[in-house]
C-alpha cells in the first residue's frame, strides 16, 4: 500500500487542469448498457480506480470496453449476463447503477448490495421503490437484490423521499426504455444528473427537466451509441480552490465551471478568499488571514457533502470558530480524529462539528478514512509544519487523478512512496488499462 508524504509550508502557484467528473462518468458508463446498437464513445473519462471498476463491471457482463487516453469506447450490442460479480460490485457503490439499465434493456438483473466509502449506512430503498413503481418485481436475500420485469417497464410517477443522486440516475436510466411517461418528483438536481440526461438524450432518449426537482421521461423503443464529453469534476476543482486558500497561494483552476461551484465560491469569498471567474476556469488567491464561517451540507445547489472535509481543513487554520453541519450522510466526520492528530481543535456533537480556528497544524501519521477525507488530509498537510504521512491512499485514488503530481507541479512538496519500490516505472492506471484489455481486443 502506498503512502503520500507532504512537507507543509510551501506557497503554490500556477495552473492546474481539472479532470472529467468521476460522479458524472460512472453513471454515463453504466448508461452505455442501454445502447442496443452502435458504439458509445466517452471523452474526458478520468483515469481513476472507480472508472476502472465500472469498466470491469461492464466487461463482466460480456460488453466490449476499451479505455485509452481518457476515452472509453463501449459496445453493448451483446450483453451475455445480467449478474455482475460481487468482487467488482463490492468495491464501489456506483456499481449499483447498472441495475436500472439492465432491467430496462434485459428485463432482469441480480446484483450484490454495493460497497463504497464508510460514510453512513447508504440504503438503496429509493432506487428499489422507483424500479417497483415502474413494474419490476424485487427480491432481496443473502446480500443480493434481484429485479425482474415481464416485457417492458411501464412509466410511472415516482416521488423520492430523499433527493438521492443515485436513485434519480438509476430510475431515469430505467425509464428511458419504459412504455409511456415517467415523472420523478423531488429528483436530485446535481450537475452530474444533467450530464447523464444530456448523454441519454444524445442516445435517443426523451428526458426533460434534468437539473430541476421534476424530471419527465417519455420512454422510447431503443437507444443507440453516441459520442459525449464528460463535464469537469466540480469536487476536484473545489479541492484545488481550497489548496490555494489554505496555502495562501494564487492558483488558476483550469476547466472549473463556476456555476457548478456557487456554494463553495460564496463560502470562500465570505472567508476572505479572492475569486475571479472567466469562461475557462477560476482564479483563486488569498493574501489575508481567513475568517471562519459556518457550513451546512445539503443536496445541490446547497454546499456539497463531498467538499465538507476539505472545508473543515480550511476552517482549522481560519480566525474564529466555524460550525460544520453534515445533513446528507449520518457518519461523515471520521476525518475529525485524523485532523486532531495534526493538532486541530474540533468537537463533534452529533451531526455538528465545532471547529476552533487558528490551529498550528503539525505533521503527523494519519489515515485517509474515505476519499474526500484523504484529500482533506493532504490539504491540512500543505498548511502544517513538518511532514505528514498519509496512509489509506487507495481511497484517494478512487476519485483524484494524480493528485500528488498536480500539486507537485504547483510547487507543493509532496510524494508518493510505495513500500516495495520508491519509483514506480508504470503508474497504477497504466497497469489497470493494460489488465482490462478484453480478450477480444
Ligand atoms: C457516485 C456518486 O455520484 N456519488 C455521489 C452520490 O452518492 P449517492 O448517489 O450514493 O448519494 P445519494 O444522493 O443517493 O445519498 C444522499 C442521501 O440519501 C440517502 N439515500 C439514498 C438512496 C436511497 O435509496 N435511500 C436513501 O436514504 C443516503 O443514505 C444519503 O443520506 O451523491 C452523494 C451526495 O451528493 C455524493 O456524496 C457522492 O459522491
Ligand atoms: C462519496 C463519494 O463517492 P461514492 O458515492 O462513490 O462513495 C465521493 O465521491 O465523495
Amino acid at each position: 500500500m502506498s503512502t503520500i508524504i507532504v512537507r507543509g509550508g510551501k506557497r503554490l502557484s500556477g495552473r492546474v487542469k481539472i479532470s472529467g467528473a468521476k460522479n458524472a462518468v460512472l453513471p454515463i458508463i453504466a448508461a452505455s448498457l442501454l445502447a442496443a446498437e452502435g458504439e458509445s464513445i466517452i471523452h474526458d473519462a478520468p483515469p481513476l480506480d472507480d472508472v476502472m471498476t465500472i469498466n470491469h463491471v461492464l466487461h463482466s457482463l460480456g460488453v466490449r470496453v476499451q479505455y485509452h487516453n481518457e476515452t472509453i469506447r463501449v459496445n453493448a450490442e451483446q450483453i451475455t449476463t445480467c449478474e455482475p460479480p460481487y468482487e467488482w460490485v463490492r468495491k464501489m457503490r456506483a456499481s449499483f447503477l447498472v441495475m436500472g439499465p439492465l432491467l430496462a434493456r434485459q428485463g432482469y438483473s441480480r446484483i450484490s448490495l454495493p460497497g463504497g466509502c464508510a460514510i453512513g449506512t447508504r440504503p438503496i430503498d429509493q432506487h428499489l421503490k422507483g424500479f417497483e413503481a415502474l413494474g419490476a418485481e424485487i427480491e432481496l436475500g443473502q446480500g443480493y437484490i434481484e429485479a425482474r420485469v415481464k416485457g417492458r417497464l411501464k412509466g410511472a410517477k415516482i416521488y423520492l423521499d430523499v433527493a438521492s443522486v443515485g436513485a434519480t440516475e438509476n430510475i431515469m436510466m430505467a425509464a428511458t426504455l419504459a412504455t409511456g411517461t415517467t415523472v420523478i418528483e423531488n429528483a436530485a438536481r446535481e450537475p452530474e444528473i444533467v450530464d447523464l440526461a444530456n448523454y441519454l438524450n444524445a442516445m435517443g432518449a426523451r428526458i426533460r427537466g434534468a437539473g430541476t426537482g421534476l424530471i419527465r421521461i417519455d420512454g422510447v423503443e431503443s437507444l443507440r451509441g453516441t459520442v459525449h464529453t464528460v463535464i469537469p469534476d466540480r469536487i476536484e476543482a473545489g479541492t484545488f480552490m481550497i489548496a490555494g486558500a489554505i496555502s495562501g497561494s494564487s492558483l488558476y483552476i483550469e476547466g472549473a465551471i463556476a456555476d457548478h461551484l456557487r456554494p463553495v465560491i460564496s463560502k470562500l469569498q465570505e472567508m476572505g478568499v479572492t475569486i475571479e471567474e472567466d469562461e475557462n476556469g477560476i482564479h483563486v488567491s488569498r493574501e489575508r488571514p481567513l475568517r471562519a464561517v459556518d457550513v451546512k451540507t445539503l443536496p445541490y445547489p446547497g454546499f456539497p457533502t463531498d467538499m465538507q472535509s476539505q472545508m473543515m481543513a480550511l476552517l482549522t487554520v481560519s480566525d474564529g470558530t466555524g460550525i460544520v453541519t453534515e445533513t446528507v450522510f449520518e457518519n461523515r466526520f471520521m476525518h475529525v480524529e485524523q485532523f486532531s492528530s495534526m493538532q486541530a481543535q474540533i468537537r463533534v456533537e452529533g451531526r455538528t462539528a465545532v471547529v476552533s480556528g487558528n490551529a498550528k497544524l503539525c505533521g503527523a501519521k494519519v489515515c485517509a478514512t474515505d476519499l474526500r477525507a484523504g484529500a482533506a488530509l493532504i490539504l491540512a498537510a500543505l498548511a502544517a509544519e513538518g511532514e505528514t504521512e498519509i496512509t489509506g491512499v487507495h481511497h484517494i485514488d478512487r476519485g483524484y487523478v494524480d493528485i500528488e503530481r498536480k500539486l507537485r507541479d504547483l510547487g507543493a512538496d509532496i510524494r508518493r512512496v510505495n513500500p516495495v519500490q520508491d519509483i514506480q516505472p508504470v503508474t497504477n492506471h497504466e497497469m489497470k488499462i493494460f489488465t482490462i484489455q478484453p480478450t477480444w481486443a
